[in-house]
């Protein structure tokens, strides 16, 4: 497994942080429970979403403290744009608009055909216009990739100049793809971790299943 590193044209941060390895030891394991896997998967995002705002935009604020005036800073504007990919990414939405509370919300829907591994958009509610906007996209997992890089295409149209996205676990497939489909993009990859490989099946090994399935149960 990949510690941490950048891969050439993408950037991809990997969480190093011991509290993120117990995290996602936890959700891992096959005991972890609903309720439990929701609520870590909550506090995890709180600590990726803590590297992956590293260089969200501020601007200068003067203020009076009690004691003196001073210039501090404030989240700036136009307000970052946060976009949890359904359904999985529902659960990694609280966690982030907690840490970055100007934001607004968009969402896109997306399911990836078991079989092909073809992912399509079901839903989408975004603004049209995202030009000079900051978006963090929100997806547990990246296994292919392909559902990823057709949402951050879908930003890119509309002229998001500036995308993260955060998922809980990563494949080095899905890495690479998006290396490759979105070479020259200004894309960010935040993960706590990046996994061995997919399966015949295109489930992240070792992983920890499926995200949806494990936060909201099987949807048929
Ligand atoms: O990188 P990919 O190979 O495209 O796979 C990753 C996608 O698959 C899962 O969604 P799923 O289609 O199971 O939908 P769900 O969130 O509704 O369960 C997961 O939440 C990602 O969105
Ligand atoms: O391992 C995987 C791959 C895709 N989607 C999941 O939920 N888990
Ligand atoms: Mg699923």
């Amino acid at each position: 497994m990949l510690s941490a590193g950048t891969v050439m044209g993408m950037r991809l941060h990997v969480v190093d942080h011991p509290l993120v390895a117990h995290k996602l030891t936890t959700l891992r394991d096959q005991r972890t429970d609903s309720p439990t896997f929701r609520r870590l998967a909550d506090e995890l995002v709180t600590l990726l979403a803590y590297e992956a705002t590293r260089d969200v935009r501020t601007e200068a604020v003067d203020i009076q403290t009690p004691v003196s005036p001073t210039t501090g800073v404030k989240l700036a504007r136009p307000r970052p744009l946060v976009v949890p990919i359904l359904r999985a990414g529902l659960g990694m939405l609280d966690g982030m608009v907690r840490l970055l509370p100007t934001a607004e919300v968009g969402f896109l829907g997306m399911i990836r055909n078991e079989e092909t591994l073809q992912a399509s958009t079901y839903a989408s509610r975004m603004p049209e216009d995202l030009s000079g906007r900051q978006v963090y996209v929100l997806d547990p997992m990246l296994a292919t990739g392909g559902t990823l890089v057709v949402a951050i295409q879908e930003l890119i149209k509309r002229g998001a100049d500036d995308v993260t996205a955060v998922v809980l676990l990563a494949a080095p497939e899905g890495v690479a793809l998006m290396e490759r489909e979105l070479a020259g993009t200004p894309v960010t990859v935040v993960t706590a971790a990046v996994d061995d490989h997919l399966n015949e099946h295109g489930y992240i090994v070792p992983g920890l299943g499926d995200a949806g399935d494990r936060l909201y149960g099987a949807a048929e």
